[in-house]
C-alpha cells in the first residue's frame, strides 16, 4: 500500500487530548466540556491511525449525526492530505453549495484514501448495508433491498433525494385513513374524536364549572351546542341522518323564545332540560296552544346511554315516515373539509407515536394495549384509531417495499442478527469504530453500535453529556452518563480546557450546569484570558432590546466584525421574528440560528434573545402529551434539565462576547443561576453613576486625577458642581469626532433607553435627566454607553 502521508501535528494537542489520541483502549469514552476539541481530538484519531499507525482505511468506521458532520471531518480529512493548503484556502472564499460540494467531489478523486474511509451517518450506513446484503429483489420482505425510503419531506441531503419515494410518510397516512373512513362508523368515530379532542379540546378544560368552562361543543355536522348532552342529541341526529335546527327563533303569540331543536321533518320542538334550564311553563304553554309537538328530554335520562337512546328513538323515530331513509353515505372530503389542520395534527400525533415505537423497540400492539387501558377516554380511543392505521401504514409500506428512517436501523439489525456471515464480514472489516457526539445516541443507535463490535474492536466515542439536547427526539443522556456500565472495562479521558471562549462565559456555563443533577461531574477551565463580562439586557419591551441589540451590533461592525462573527440564537424562531425586520430595515447583516442547531458552531459574539421566564419564553418545559407519555414518561425535573443544557449549548458557543437578552421584572431562571461575578447588569441609576469630571480648559478627567492630563493645571474638587459632572453635548461630539449638532441630532431622533430612563439632549446637557424636586433637575451621564450610541 502507498504510504499515506497528512501534515498532523501531533503536537497541536494538549496532554489528554494525546492521551486519548494515542490510547489502544479497546473502549474509549472521551468526555469533554464545549470548545474542549472534541472535533479536533477526532479527527486527529483518524488521521493517527491512518498515518502513524499505518492502519488500513477501510478497517474504520466513523459514525457521525448530521451530513454536514461527516462533510466536516472529510474536508478536515482532505486539509491534513492537501500540503498545498489549496484546500483549506477555498473555504476562505465565498462559495455556493454546489461549488462546495464539487471542490470536495475534486479533492477525493485527488486523494482517494480519504474517500476509501468509511464516514457516515448511523442512517447512510445502515443504507448501504441493507442494499448491499439486504435479500436481492424480494418485496415483502423486511430485509428487502431493493426498497426506497420514505421519509416526512424532502431530505436535508442532497444524495438521499434520488432514493426517497415520492411520497411523503404523511401522504401515505393521509390516503390510509381516507380509506378507512369509506366505513361510516369509522369515519363519525373519528371526526366525533378529532372535534372533541382537536377542536373543542374538552379533556384540557378543568371539570369544574367555572368561567373556563367550555361554553359551547361542537357536534358531528358543525353546530356548536351548549351541552355535552346537547352534542349528544345533535350527534345522535347526525349519525341518523335526521335533518334538525338548533334554537330555531319562535314566536307563536305573544313572546320570541327558542327551544333547543327543530326537527322539521318530523315537525317536533325537543327541548332538552337540565338543573341549569330557564323554567319552561311559559313556552310549552306557547306551543301548545300553537299546536305544537313537544318532546322533552332529561338530564338524569342521559347517565345510561342505552335508556336515553331507546328514549330518543321513541320521540323522534316514531314522529318520521315509516320509509324515511335513516342511512346516508358520508364523504370524507366533505365531513373535513373545515378540520384540515386538526386532521393534520393527529397525523402527526400518529406519525411520532410510531417513531417512539419504533426508537424504543417496543410492540405496536402492547404499546396499543397499554393506550387503551388508559384512565383517560382522549388516550384511548387515541390508541384505538392509531393501531388500526399504523397496521395499515406498515402493510402498505412492505407492499410498496419503504422504509423511514428508523426501518433502516431496526432491519439493519434484523439483517445482522439473522446473517452469520455479513455480520461476521462487517465486524471482521471494522477494526476501529469512532462515533462523534455519542450525547445523542438513542437505544437502537446503540443495539446496532453493540452488534458491530467484536471484543477487540476499538470503540472510540467522543460526546460531552451536558450537550446532550435531543431527548425529545429519543437520544438516551444514560448510554454517554453510565458509559462504563453500558461498556464494561471501558476507559473515561476527560478533556477539561476550554479553547473557545473568555473566562467568564466559560466560568458562567460551569456554574449554570452545576444545577442539574444528572450529569458527570467535570470542572471545564478557560485557555483564554481576558476579562470581559457577560451582558444582561434587561428591556421594559421588546423594542427596548431590538434598539439595544441594534446599537450592540454597530459597534461590534465598527470593530471589523463581519456576519459569521454575531450570531443571533433563540429557542424558537418566531423569537427572532422582530428582530429579522428591525436588522432588515437598519440594513444590518448577522447570522442568526436556533440553539438546535447551533450544536457545534462558534462565534465571536453571541446574543441569547427571548431568555425570558414562563410559557414561550427559555426555559419552557413541556410534558409531552399523555399520549405520548404511554410510551415514554417524561418528567418535569429531567425536561427541565435538558432545556439547562440547552441554554449550556447556547452560551458556549461564544467565543468572546456574550449578550443576554431578557425583559425587566421577568428574567429567565437561567439568567439568574449565572453568579453575579460573572454578568454586567443595569443596575439602578444612582449605583451606577460615572461621574465625569471637566477641567477649565474643558478636557474630560477622573475624580482621582489631581492635575489635568491636557492643560496640566491642577484641579480643584470643589469646584466640581452638578453642571461640571456633565458631559456637554460638544465634548461628547469632540469625543467621537462628531459635531455638536450631528449629536444633538442623533440623540433626539431616537429615544434611547437606558434602564428606564430616558437620555435626552437640551442644550448642551445631554444624558439622563430625573427632577430631584426643589434643587430643579438632575441630569446624569453614562459616558461609556452615551459613546455607544453614537
Ligand atoms: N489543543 C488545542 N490547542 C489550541 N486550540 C485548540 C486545541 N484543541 C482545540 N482547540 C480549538 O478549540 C476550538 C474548539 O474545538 P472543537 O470545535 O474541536 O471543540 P468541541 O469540543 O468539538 O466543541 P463543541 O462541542 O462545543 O462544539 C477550535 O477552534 C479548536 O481549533
Amino acid at each position: 500500500m502507498k504510504q499515506i502521508t497528512t501534515n498532523t501535528d501531533l503536537t497541536s494537542l494538549n496532554q489528554k487530548q494525546l492521551e486519548a489520541v494515542m490510547s489502544e483502549e479497546k473502549r474509549l469514552l472521551v468526555l469533554a466540556g464545549a470548545g474542549s476539541g472534541k472535533t479536533k481530538t477526532l479527527i486527529q484519531k483518524l488521521e493517527y491511525l491512518i498515518k502513524d499507525k499505518k492502519v488500513k482505511t477501510s478497517e474504520i468506521l466513523a459514525i457521525t449525526f448530521t451530513k454536514n458532520a461527516t462533510n466536516e471531518m472529510i474536508d478536515r480529512l482532505i486539509m491534513a492530505a492537501d500540503f498545498s493548503g489549496d484546500y483549506e484556502a477555498l473555504f476562505k472564499t465565498k462559495r455556493k453549495v454546489d461549488q462546495i460540494t464539487q471542490d470536495r467531489y475534486t479533492y477525493l478523486k485527488k486523494y482517494k484514501w480519504v474517500k476509501n474511509v468509511s464516514i457516515s451517518t448511523f442512517h447512510s450506513l445502515c443504507y448501504k448495508i441493507m442494499k448491499d446484503w439486504g435479500t436481492k429483489g424480494t418485496l415483502n420482505n423486511f430485509n428487502d433491498n431493493s426498497f426506497r425510503l420514505i421519509l416526512d419531506s424532502k431530505s436535508a441531503d442532497e444524495d438521499l433525494n434520488s432514493l426517497t419515494a415520492k411520497e411523503t410518510r404523511g401522504d401515505v397516512l393521509g390516503r390510509i385513513l381516507i380509506e378507512c373512513c369509506e366505513d361510516k362508523n369509522f369515519l363519525i368515530d373519528f371526526k366525533k374524536y378529532l372535534l372533541d379532542y382537536l377542536v373543542d379540546r374538552i379533556d384540557f378544560t378543568p371539570s369544574k364549572k367555572g368561567k373556563d368552562y367550555p361554553t359551547n361543543y361542537t357536534s358531528l355536522n358543525g353546530t356548536k351546542v351548549r351541552s355535552k348532552s346537547e352534542q349528544y342529541i345533535a350527534d345522535w341526529l347526525y349519525r341518523h341522518n335526521i335533518k334538525f335546527i338548533y334554537e330555531p327563533i319562535v314566536n307563536i303569540k305573544k313572546f320570541d323564545f327558542k327551544p333547543d331543536f327543530f326537527i322539521p321533518e318530523a315537525n317536533v320542538y325537543l327541548e332538552h332540560i337540565s338543573n341549569l334550564s330557564a323554567p319552561m311553563a311559559a313556552k310549552e304553554k306557547e306551543l301548545l296552544e300553537g299546536g305544537k309537538v313537544l318532546v322533552k328530554t332529561y338530564e338524569s335520562q342521559t347517565k345510561d346511554t342505552a335508556f336515553f337512546n331507546l328514549i330518543l328513538e321513541k320521540s323522534i323515530k316514531g314522529r318520521l315516515p315509516l320509509d324515511y331513509k335513516y342511512d346516508s353515505s358520508l364523504n370524507y372530503e366533505e365531513e373535513f373539509k373545515y378540520y384540515h389542520k386538526e386532521v393534520n395534527d393527529f397525523r402527526k400525533q400518529v406519525l411520532t407515536t410510531m417513531d417512539m415505537i419504533k426508537v424504543e423497540n417496543f410492540d405496536l400492539s402492547s404499546v396499543a394495549n397499554k393506550g387503551k387501558k388508559s384512565a383517560h377516554e382522549r388516550v384511548r380511543k387515541f390508541y384505538e384509531f392509531a393501531e388500526i392505521l399504523i397496521e395499515k401504514y406498515n402493510e402498505y409500506c412492505v407492499n410498496k417495499s419503504y422504509q423511514d428512517f428508523n426501518d433502516l436501523i431496526l432491519g439493519t439489525i434484523d439483517l445482522l442478527k439473522k446473517n452469520n456471515t455479513l455480520l461476521d464480514t462487517i465486524r471482521k472489516r471494522f477494526k476501529y469504530v469512532l462515533v462523534d457526539e455519542f450525547q445523542d445516541v438513542n437505544s437502537l443507535q446503540v443495539d446496532l453500535l453493540t452488534l458491530l463490535l467484536k471484543e477487540d474492536t476499538q470503540l472510540f466515542c467522543v460526546g460531552d453529556d451536558w450537550q446532550s439536547i435531543y431527548g425529545f427526539r429519543g437520544s438516551n443522556v444514560d448510554y454517554i452518563v453510565n458509559f462504563e456500565q453500558h461498556y464494561p472495562n471501558s476507559n473515561i479521558i476527560k478533556l477539561d480546557v476550554n479553547y473557545r471562549s473568555t473566562p467568564n462565559i466559560v466560568g458562567a456555563s460551569n456554574e449554570l450546569i452545576k444545577h442539574n443533577k444528572f450529569r458527570v461531574d467535570k470542572h471545564i477551565e478557560a485557555f483564554k484570558e481576558g476579562n470581559s463580562a457577560i451582558h444582561v439586557f434587561e428591556g421594559e419591551t421588546e423594542e427596548q432590546n431590538i434598539d439595544y441589540a441594534i446599537v450592540q451590533v454597530k459597534k461590534l461592525i465598527d470593530q471589523g466584525f463581519n456576519k459569521e462573527d454575531i450570531l443571533f440564537l433563540y429557542r424558537r424562531s418566531n423569537m427572532y421574528k422582530a428582530y429579522f425586520e428591525a436588522f432588515k430595515k437598519s440594513g444590518l447583516f448577522v447570522s442568526s440560528k436556533t440553539i438546535h442547531s447551533s450544536k457545534g458552531l462558534e462565534s465571536k459574539a453571541v446574543f441569547i434573545i427571548g431568555l425570558t421566564d414562563g410559557k414561550g419564553g427559555f426555559p419552557d418545559v413541556w410534558l409531552s402529551d399523555i399520549i405520548f407519555q404511554t410510551i415514554k414518561e417524561t418528567k418535569h425535573d429531567l425536561l427541565l434539565e435538558e432545556e439547562r443544557r440547552l441554554f449550556y449549548v447556547a452560551l458556549t458557543r461564544a467565543k468572546d462576547h456574550l449578550f443576554l437578552m431578557t425583559q425587566k421584572d421577568n428574567p429567565s431562571r437561567f439568567i439568574n443561576e449565572i453568579p453575579r461575578k460573572y454578568k454586567r447588569e443595569p443596575k439602578s441609576v444612582d449605583s451606577e453613576v460615572f461621574k465625569i469630571y471637566q477641567c477649565d480648559c474643558g478636557n474630560t478627567v477622573n475624580e482621582t486625577d489631581n492635575y489635568c492630563s491636557k492643560c496640566g493645571s491642577k484641579l480643584s474638587k470643589e469646584k466640581v458642581t452638578l453642571d461640571q459632572k456633565l458631559l456637554s453635548a460638544s465634548n461628547l461630539g469632540k469625543i467621537k469626532g462628531k459635531s455638536y449638532n450631528e449629536v444633538i441630532a442623533k440623540m433626539t431622533s431616537k429615544k434611547y433607553i437606558l434602564d428606564k430612563y430616558t437620555i435626552t439632549a437640551e442644550g448642551e446637557k445631554i444624558g439622563i435627566k430625573y427632577n430631584e424636586g426643589k434643587n430643579g433637575d438632575k441630569w446624569i451621564v453614562y459616558p461609556e454607553s452615551l459613546a455607544e450610541l453614537l
